[in-house]
């Protein structure tokens, strides 16, 4: 795919809270051009495992606690910019590459006057230190194959204004976004128009304009006279579009009413999370937030009493229906016994461990580990290898002197040895635990196959319930393991 063009073009502007998913395919589907993300920071993004939702048909990056941090689907495909709030330049192209395949863009928000942004030396605190920012986007134009561009806010004068955004552009920026006002003023101060036009006349990448919204940007027809007033290359809408994201309409803008409606249906299909639905609606109902109608949305705590108060309500049940049939089918597809390869030894599959299949507290190792003891079994042994190219992990997990191991690698060490655990489970045609699956017959299937199984299927359900007491997270976490480098400085650890 040939990479973003940021010429000439009206962009949704990176809104914390506000720039999740819905917003930005509303923003899109209104005539935005490009959306950035709400700003994500580096340290929380980098803790996120990447996972393919097949029932929402997006892809998440799930943090350890479950949060889905960043969700993107193929409708934004091209034209979505991840933006991260960084102050670390290693740190920051981790986080590039570990979204780099499913954006269109990397962002760095250099213009958040925020303390709890600055404190961390990220957003505004960044403008004080051109050679951080040199380093941060050097090292992401040189380490991601994706387009890089950053948003400032204005320095105190025209002069430092322009010499820093010289600099910028000599790292190989592919845009800049310019916020027309310095770091102490606030939104009700006026857009200084001429540092932005400074800023277009003195660089040769595309000038993206912000700051507009309220004073000069009301309508379309204002993207374009405000383009023009500050020379620059493309415009970028914050409050505006937060408020009416149909102002992207060359048609003219919608009701917002019927914004709020479609925005709704976004959320739901998307399984956005209700308190950030309700957070973006209470944006647009502006001040109508204290009539009776905004206490009653209000006071909705989820997707379906959010749908209640917009009359949505018949929409929800079907949506959700849809979604729910979705899943059972792709968990019946799921559950068709898969045949083992034998290769070199040892038995694979591809398969991954989502945590998300997972009750918390259960996982296939632990089944495995409690099928080995009741057999009286050494328990299971896991070596991990991990390659150098992209220090992914694939486990091998020995029980009863056969080998098993996912074909798939996978971004921790852990997940890998679950993956390995679930093949051997498969394997063995033993239940691992997962959510439903005693409903989808297979446990009662594999059952019948094998005699052993019989007395761990009896003590399922009640093992469950107590989260399989007694086999803690800690002792689990004691079973043996190896781990070696493939390719790298060879060692081998067991704990
Ligand atoms: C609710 C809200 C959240 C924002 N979050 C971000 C953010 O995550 N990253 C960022 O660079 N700027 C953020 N901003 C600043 C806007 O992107 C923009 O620079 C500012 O609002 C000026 O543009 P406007 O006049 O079009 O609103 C936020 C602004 C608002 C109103």
């Amino acid at each position: 795919m040939a990479s973003l063009c940021f010429a000439q073009k009206a962009v949704l502007a990176p809104m914390v809270r506000v720039g999740s998913l819905p917003m930005r395919l509303l923003a899109l589907d209104y005539g935005a051009d490009i959306v950035y993300c709400e700003e994500l920071i580096d340290i929380k993004m980098a803790q996120c495992e990447r996972v393919v939702n097949d029932v929402l048909e997006t892809v998440d990056f799930v943090a350890p606690d479950e949060r889905v941090m960043f969700r993107t689907c193929s409708k934004e495909e091209g034209r979505v910019v991840f933006q991260m709030g960084t102050a670390d330049p290693e740190r920051a192209l981790a986080v590039a590459k570990l979204v780099e395949s499913d954006v269109a863009a990397v962002d760095v928000n250099m213009g958040c006057p925020k303390e709890y942004s600055t404190k961390g030396g990220m957003g505004s605190a960044l403008l004080s230190d051109p050679e951080k920012i040199e380093a941060i986007l050097s090292t992401l134009v040189n380490g991601i194959s994706k387009p890089v561009t950053c948003k400032i806010r204005i320095l105190s004068t025209l002069e430092d204004t322009v010499n820093l955004v010289k600099r910028i552009e000599k790292t190989g920026v592919a845009a800049i976004a310019v916020h027309g006002r310095m770091k102490e003023e606030r939104p009700r101060h006026p857009v200084h128009c001429d540092y932005i036009q400074a800023v277009a006349e003195s660089v040769s990448i595309p000038v993206i304009a912000n700051g507009g919204s309220s004073d000069m940007v009301k309508t379309f027809e204002d993207i374009e006279r405000f383009r023009e007033a500050t020379g620059a290359s493309s415009v970028m809408l914050a409050r505006a579009a937060m408020w009416n994201p149909s102002i992207f309409r060359q048609q003219g803008a919608l009701s917002v009413e019927e914004v709020m409606e479609e925005y709704i249906r976004y959320a739901v299909r998307y399984d956005n999370n209700p308190f950030n639905t309700k957070y973006c609606l209470c944006q647009m109902l502006r001040d109508r937030v204290e009539s009776p109608f905004g206490k009653r949305l209000h006071a909705a705590q989820t997707s379906e009493e959010i749908c209640e108060v917009f009359g949505m309500t018949d929409f929800y049940n079907k949506t959700r229906a849809e979604l729910e049939a979705r899943k059972a089918a792709l968990q019946t597809n799921g559950d068709q016994p898969q045949l083992p390869r034998l290769e070199e030894g040892v038995l694979t599959m591809p398969v991954r461990f989502e945590r998300r299949d997972y009750p918390p507290q259960i996982t296939p190792k632990m089944y495995l580990l409690e099928w080995s003891r009741k057999e009286k079994l050494d328990q299971p042994v896991y070596e991990t290898e991990q390659r150098t190219q992209d220090r992914a992990f694939q486990s091998t997990v020995i029980l009863d002197n056969k080998k098993y191991r996912s074909t798939l690698w996978e971004k921790s060490k852990k997940f890998a040895e679950q993956a390995a655990a679930i093949v051997c489970l498969r394997s063995l045609g033993l239940p691992e635990g997962r959510i439903g699956e005693e409903h989808s017959g297979l446990v009662n299937k594999r059952k019948r196959d094998d005699k052993k199984c019989a007395a761990l299927d009896a003590n399922e359900s009640a093992a469950r319930k107590r989260h399989i007491s007694e086999v803690p997270q800690e002792e689990e976490e004691e079973m043996i393991c190896r781990t070696k480098v493939v390719n790298g400085v060879c060692g081998q650890t067991t704990r």
